[in-house]
């Protein structure tokens, strides 16, 4: 078993030594700190299971300590001890969630039995925290993080959708996590040893999405040099995923609703059909319903597509999930970025959880990836936070963007606006598409689609 550090706060060095030395004799590792704010400042970058403190310390007290420690890590046992104690001092530490209050002088002995007590209650609170969350959601579905009670039913809705072959409808948000809950219904259903087939109706020009999605025959057009079948076949015996599928042109709608009916296609420039066997699951992020209602979607497709809906909530609407969120991507990207960020203190906390989140879990992801990188170590306070998030310079942007007299024709300002951005990330990551895409919270598909649709591609491969 790890031998478990200890850190003692004292600023009477004779009593600290004389702590310390005893508590090293019995075997623990043992940090010490002249007072309050220096062991803040240590805590920052040591992990320790127990904290000894005393009460009366310059610059930063013991009761004031204990606050700002339990606010920057909730699980650390804390020991104060004081030559001072009345009952208020007592019953305020222990609101402060002080483990267990001693009156100066003290046994020694004494003080190591209610470190050991200390440390098994924290080895207990940390199993327990680490399986509560094991237990509601990510047992069932690994990866899709949440603990809301929207985000409880989702899961069973997802489970039981999964054990139907039914045509799935995901809408949500941007980057609320549907492709994660379409590769979820996919793996917990019965096709789950066959393909999962992604597709992004808007990232695949419409002149190429047909023959992508059916395949083609040699020669059936400019460039088709070799016969090749599509994502419809790649994805036989199991699931296709149409992601973005309110982008999909009417002609291909047409199409599309035609396999779904007759379970057959034809691919391109072929004169017979195949039969397919593939579970559709769709998505998209629009108004579907209303994009039926001005005719750009094909009502029948719309029924035959959405069997059965699942609606996933924005961000907002469950903040609950935030902290949970936060600490779970934080772990993660100290693993993959062999980052040692410790956490991150209340503060900063209560402002990512009171954001709005307009780019839900995905633009969370990102901050959360950025920040890691960007601090290395250490615990994450509102000082590293984007002004963005902190809304400090809220005012400047909105005179920038004041509406002349003459007025302005907004699509191309607003196209200008984002091109010019879109420039910008790809100056600052070399043209590395992915790491742009990064920096604007958008899919790398996403990305790529605009940089075609706009003909900035050429330019985006000059900076590389
Ligand atoms: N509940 C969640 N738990 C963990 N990660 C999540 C969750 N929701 C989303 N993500 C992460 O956020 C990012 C975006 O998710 P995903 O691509 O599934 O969103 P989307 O709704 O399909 O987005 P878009 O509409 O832009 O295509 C991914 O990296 C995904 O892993």
């Amino acid at each position: 078993m790890e031998t478990p550090r200890l850190l003692i706060a004292d600023d009477d060095k004779k009593t600290r030594d004389f702590v310390a030395a005893f508590l090293k004799y019995k075997g623990y590792d043992v940090l010490q700190a002249f007072d309050g704010q220096d062991a803040l400042e240590k805590l920052e970058v040591e992990d320790v299971h127990l904290v000894i403190t005393d009460l009366m310390m310059p610059r930063v007290n013991g009761l004031e300590f204990v606050k700002k420690l339990k606010a920057m890590r909730p699980g650390t046992v804390v020991i104060a001890y004081s030559a001072f104690g009345n009952y208020e001092m007592t019953s305020n530490l222990l609101k402060a969630g002080v483990f267990f209050y001693l009156e100066k002088p003290f046994n020694l002995d004494e003080l190591e039995t209610h470190v050991k007590r200390g440390l098994e209650h924290q080895s207990l609170q940390s199993q327990t925290y680490r399986s509560k969350p094991a237990l509601k959601s990510r047992s069932l579905i690994p990866n899709i993080i949440g603990e809301s009670p929207r985000m409880l039913s989702l899961f069973e809705l997802i489970e039981k959708v999964a054990e139907s072959d039914s045509t799935v409808l995901i809408q949500g948000e941007s980057g609320t996590g549907k492709e994660l809950v379409a590769r979820a219904v996919h793996d917990l259903g019965t096709r789950k040893n066959r393909n999962f087939v992604p597709v992004n109706c808007a990232a695949i020009p419409d002149e190429l999405l047909e023959s992508e999605l059916f395949g083609h025959v040699k020669g059936s057009f400019t460039g088709a040099i070799a016969t090749r079948i599509g994502r419809f076949e790649m994805a036989d015996k199991g699931t296709l995923f149409l992601d973005e599928i309110g982008d999909m042109k009417p002609n291909l709608q047409v199409k599309l609703l035609r396999v779904l009916q007759n379970r057959e296609l034809e691919p391109v420039g072929a004169t017979r059909s195949k039969k397919v066997d593939v579970r559709i699951i769709a998505a998209t992020n629009q108004n579907l319903e209303k994009l039926v209602a001005s005719k750009q979607f094909r009502e029948d497709l719309f029924y035959r597509i959405s069997v059965i809906p699942i609606f996933i909530p924005p961000l907002r609407e469950r903040r609950e999930d935030i902290p949970l969120l936060v600490n779970t991507f934080l772990d993660r990207f100290n693993r993959n970025k062999k980052s040692k960020v410790k956490g991150i203190d209340a503060d900063a906390m209560e402002i990512l959880g009171n954001y709005d989140w307009p780019g839900n879990v995905r633009e969370l992801e990102n901050l959360v990836e950025r920040l890691v990188i960007l601090k290395g170590f250490g615990t994450l306070g509102v000082k590293d936070l984007p002004e963005k998030y902190t809304g400090v310079s809220l005012s400047a942007p909105s005179e920038a963007l004041a509406l002349p007299d003459a007025g302005i024709c907004l699509n191309t300002v607003v196209e200008e606006f984002e091109n010019n951005l879109i420039l910008q990330a790809l100056k600052k990551t070399g043209g590395n598409k992915k790491e742009a895409a990064l920096l604007l919270n958008l899919k790398r598909t996403t990305l790529i689609e605009k940089l075609k649709k706009r003909k900035l591609d050429v330019i985006s491969t000059s900076l590389a």
